[in-house]
C-alpha cells in the first residue's frame, strides 16, 4: 500500500512537473520574445545615437572645409589667410570639445594648421612643432578621396609618438578633402573626434537586462560590458574576438545584417550599421533632405551586438519569485496529499468491494449449502430461487422451478390454505410458520416446516421474501408414533386408559350438553390363566390382539375400545342406551366365542368373553359411576357362569 502510493505520488509529481515543464518552456519562449523584442528597440536607439553623433561630425567636416577662410588659406597661403582659417578652427575646437585635434594637411602630408583640443582651452600648435603626417593611414586614404568623399577612419585608441595614450582614447578620424576653386582636393582638413562620451552613451542606450557591445568588421570589441576585452588588436590581444568567442554567432553575423541567435540559452542580436548609410532612415532622411550640400562617406561598418544572458532575460520571470517557489513547494505537497487520500479512498474501497464480494460469495455458500431448503419468492408468490437441500428434498432440478412455479403450486390440496397464508403474509411483510405438505417431482409428498421471512422495506422488489423449508416428514412419523404410544395400549393398539379418560369425558360431556345417551362394556376373557398356562404366553398375546381386531370390526367408528390392563377391555359407545348396549355386547361375545385362533402347531384355540354392561342414567351420572356399574356387571356376568353380559 505505502509503496503504492509512493509510485503514485512520484508518477503524479513527474507529470506535474512535466506540466509545468512545458508551461515554463513556453512561458521562456515568451520572455526570450520579450527580450528579443527589446534588443530590437534598443538596438534601434544605439544605432541611432551613433548614427546621428557620425551624422553630425560628418557635417562638422563638411561645413568646416567649406568655410571660405578655411578654403583661401588653402587656395592662397598667406599669414593672413592661415590666421583667419587657424581662428575659424580654434573657435570650432572651443565650441565643439569631443574634437581632440582639428587639422589642414598639405597632400605632401604636412600638417599646415594643428590645433590641440585635449585641454580646458584649444591650443594652437606652433610651425616649428607641426608633423610630417604623409605615412599616416588617414592621410593616406585622404589623399584617396574623391571632391565629394569624406573618410571616416576606424575607431581606434589614440596614440602619441607611437604609443597607446592612456587612459585610453577611443578616437576617429574624419577626412574630408579641401576643394580649390576648380573644386579639386587641395589639402586635407582633418577632425580626431573622441569616442569616449559616444560609447558612453552607447552603453547607457540599453537596458540593464543587457549587455551591449560594438564590433568592428575584424570582430574587435570596440565596447564591451567587459573592459578588458575591448580593443583586443590594439592592445595585442588578437585572440579576444567575437569570432573566438562565438564562431557560429560570428559566422551568422558574416551572412546577415540583421539578426537574433539562443546560444547556450543566451539570447543574442545584432545589427550592422553602415556609416556610409548613416542618412538613410527615417530619423536621419531629414538630415539629409535639409542639407544643402552632400557628401558620401566611405563605408565603415559596426556591429551592434546585445547579449542577454539567461538569468538576464529571465530576471522579470514570475517562477523566480519566492511566493511561486512557495507555491510550487505547495502544490507539489497538494498532489501527494491528494494521492495519498485517493489512493486510501481507492483501497477501502476495494477492501468493501472485496469484503462485499466475501459476503455475498458466503451468503451464496450458505445459502446454497445450506442443510435446510431455501425458496426465495416473488411477491405474487413465483420462485426466483432455491437452493440444493430444497431440491433434494423435492427432486426437481432449478430450472425446473425458478421463474416457472408459485409456492402455492407446491403444495397438496390439503395445505393450500397454509401456503395462502404464507403468500399474504409475505405481501404484508410479515414473518409466518405453517407446516406443509410439498408435492415432489415423483409423486411423493414430504410434510415441511416452512419459515417464511418477508422483507420489510417495503420495497416491491423480485425478491421479497425467503422460506426456509425443513423436510420434517420423519419428525411428523416420530411425533404420530409417539403420540401412539401415549395413547395406545402397545400390544393390541387398542386406546390406553389415560386416552379412553380423555376420550370419555370429552363424549361424556357432550351426551349431558346434547341429552344423548351413552353407555359403557367392561369385557374380560374368561379364564385366561388357564389358556396362557395352557398355550403359552404368546398365544395369550395373539388372543389379545385378535381379541381386539374382531371387537373393531364390530363396534361403530364413533366407539371407542380401549385396554385397562391384563385381559381386561372397555368400550365406550356415545348415542347407545342400556338395552342396545347389551344386545351389542351380546353380538361382541358370540362373535369371539365363534373366534378361532390359529396355533402354531396347526391346531385352534377358543375363547369366550363376559361383558357387563352400564349406560348413563340419573344414578350413574358421571363416568366413574358408569365404569364401576359396568364392572359390578362384568363381575355379575363371571359370577352366573361366565360367557354372558349382564
Ligand atoms: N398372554 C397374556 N396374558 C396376560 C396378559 N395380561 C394378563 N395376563 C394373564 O391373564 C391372566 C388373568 O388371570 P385371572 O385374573 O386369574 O383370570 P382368569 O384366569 O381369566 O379367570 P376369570 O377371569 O375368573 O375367568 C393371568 O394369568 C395373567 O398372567 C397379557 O398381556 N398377555
Amino acid at each position: 500500500m505505502l509503496k503504492q502510493i509512493v509510485y503514485r505520488s512520484l508518477l503524479f509529481c513527474a507529470l506535474l512537473t512535466a506540466i509545468l515543464w512545458l508551461a515554463k518552456s513556453y512561458y521562456d519562449s515568451d520572455l526570450k520574445e520579450e527580450a528579443f523584442a527589446r534588443h530590437k528597440q534598443t538596438i534601434q536607439s544605439a544605432r541611432t545615437l551613433l548614427h546621428e553623433h557620425m551624422l553630425r561630425t560628418t557635417q562638422d567636416i563638411q561645413q568646416l572645409s567649406r568655410f571660405n577662410a578655411i578654403r583661401n588659406f588653402v587656395i592662397s597661403p598667406s599669414s593672413e589667410t592661415k590666421e583667419q582659417a587657424q581662428h575659424i578652427l580654434l573657435e570650432t575646437a572651443r565650441v565643439f570639445s569631443q574634437y581632440d585635434q582639428l587639422r589642414i594637411i598639405a597632400f605632401d602630408g604636412q600638417e599646415l594648421i594643428r590645433i590641440d583640443n585635449q585641454g580646458a582651452e584649444p591650443e594652437l600648435v606652433a610651425t616649428e612643432k607641426l608633423q610630417n603626417k604623409l605615412t599616416r593611414y588617414y592621410v593616406q586614404e585622404g589623399l584617396q578621396l574623391n571632391p565629394n568623399e569624406i573618410y571616416i577612419s576606424p575607431l581606434d585608441l589614440n596614440k602619441e609618438h607611437g604609443l597607446i595614450q592612456t587612459p585610453y582614447k577611443p578616437m576617429v578620424r574624419i577626412v574630408s578633402p579641401i576643394l580649390n576653386n576648380e573644386g579639386m582636393p587641395t589639402a586635407l582638413l582633418v577632425l580626431n573626434y573622441k569616442a569616449a562620451g559616444l560609447l558612453n552613451q552607447f552603453r547607457n542606450a540599453f537596458s540593464k537586462l543587457d549587455r551591449a557591445m560594438l564590433v568592428n568588421r575584424d570582430g574587435f570589441w570596440l565596447s564591451n560590458h567587459f573592459k578588458e576585452n575591448e580593443w583586443g588588436w590594439e592592445l595585442n590581444n588578437t585572440h579576444l574576438t567575437l569570432r573566438n568567442w562565438h564562431p557560429n554567432l560570428w559566422e551568422q553575423m558574416q551572412n546577415n545584417e540583421v539578426g537574433s541567435a539562443v546560444i547556450n540559452d543566451e539570447l543574442f542580436s545584432y545589427q550592422n550599421i553602415h556609416l556610409a548609410n548613416m542618412y538613410e532612415g527615417t530619423s536621419h532622411g531629414r538630415y539629409k533632405d535639409s542639407l544643402s550640400f552632400n557628401s558620401d562617406i566611405v563605408d565603415r561598418v559596426w556591429t551592434i551586438l546585445v547579449q542577454s544572458s539567461k538569468e538576464q532575460w529571465q530576471a522579470g520571470a514570475v517562477y523566480k519569485s519566492y511566493w511561486f517557489k512557495v507555491l510550487l513547494v505547495a502544490l507539489y505537497v497538494i498532489v501527494i496529499a491528494l494521492v495519498y487520500s485517493l489512493s486510501i479512498h481507492r483501497y477501502q474501497h476495494k477492501e468493501n468491494l472485496r469484503l462485499e464480494r466475501l459476503q455475498l460469495a458466503n451468503f451464496r455458500d450458505l445459502y446454497e449449502n445450506a442443510p435446510i431448503g431455501y425458496i426465495t419468492l416473488a411477491a405474487d408468490g413465483m420462485i426466483t430461487n432455491v437452493n440444493k437441500m430444497l431440491l433434494s428434498y423435492l427432486g426437481y432440478k432449478r430450472e425446473d422451478l425458478v421463474a416457472k412455479v408459485n409456492l402455492k403450486d407446491l403444495v397438496v390440496k390439503d395445505s393450500e390454505s397454509q401456503a395462502h397464508d404464507l403468500l399474504n403474509a409475505l405481501s404484508e411483510a410479515r414473518t409466518k410458520q405453517h407446516r406443509l405438505l410439498m408435492k415432489c417431482k415423483n409423486g411423493d409428498t414430504i410434510v415441511v416446516s416452512c419459515n417464511l421471512t418477508s422483507r420489510t422495506d417495503g420495497i416491491p422488489t423480485l425478491e421479497v421474501g425467503r422460506c426456509s423449508v425443513l423436510d420434517v416428514s420423519e419428525q411428523v412419523k416420530l411425533e404420530n408414533r409417539l403420540q401412539h404410544l401415549a395413547h395406545n395400549d402397545p400390544l393390541t393398539g387398542l386406546a390406553n386408559r389415560r386416552y379412553f379418560d380423555e376420550f370419555a369425558t370429552h363424549e361424556f360431556v357432550k351426551a349431558q350438553r346434547h341429552k344423548s345417551p351413552i353407555s359403557i362394556l367392561a369385557m374380560d376373557i374368561d379364564h385366561f390363566k388357564k389358556i396362557n398356562d395352557t398355550y403359552g404366553h404368546d398365544v395369550g398375546d395373539d388372543i389379545l390382539k385378535s381379541l381386539a381386531n374382531t371387537c373393531e370390526g364390530v363396534i361403530r367408528s364413533t366407539d371407542i375400545m380401549a385396554r385397562f390392563g391384563g385381559e381386561e377391555f372397555v368400550i365406550l359407545m356415545p348415542d347407545i342406551d342400556y338395552d342396545d348396549a347389551v344386545i351389542k355386547a351380546n353380538e361382541i361375545r358370540e362373535t369371539l366365542a365363534a373366534l378361532k385362533t390359529p396355533l402354531s402347531n396347526g391346531g385352534i384355540v377358543q375363547f369366550t368373553i363376559s361383558i357387563g354392561v352400564a349406560a348413563y342414567s340419573a344414578e350413574l351420572d358421571t363416568i366413574d359411576k358408569i365404569l364401576k356399574s359396568a364392572d359390578m356387571a362384568l363381575y355379575k356376568a363371571k359370577e352366573s357362569g361366565r360367557n354372558k353380559v349382564c
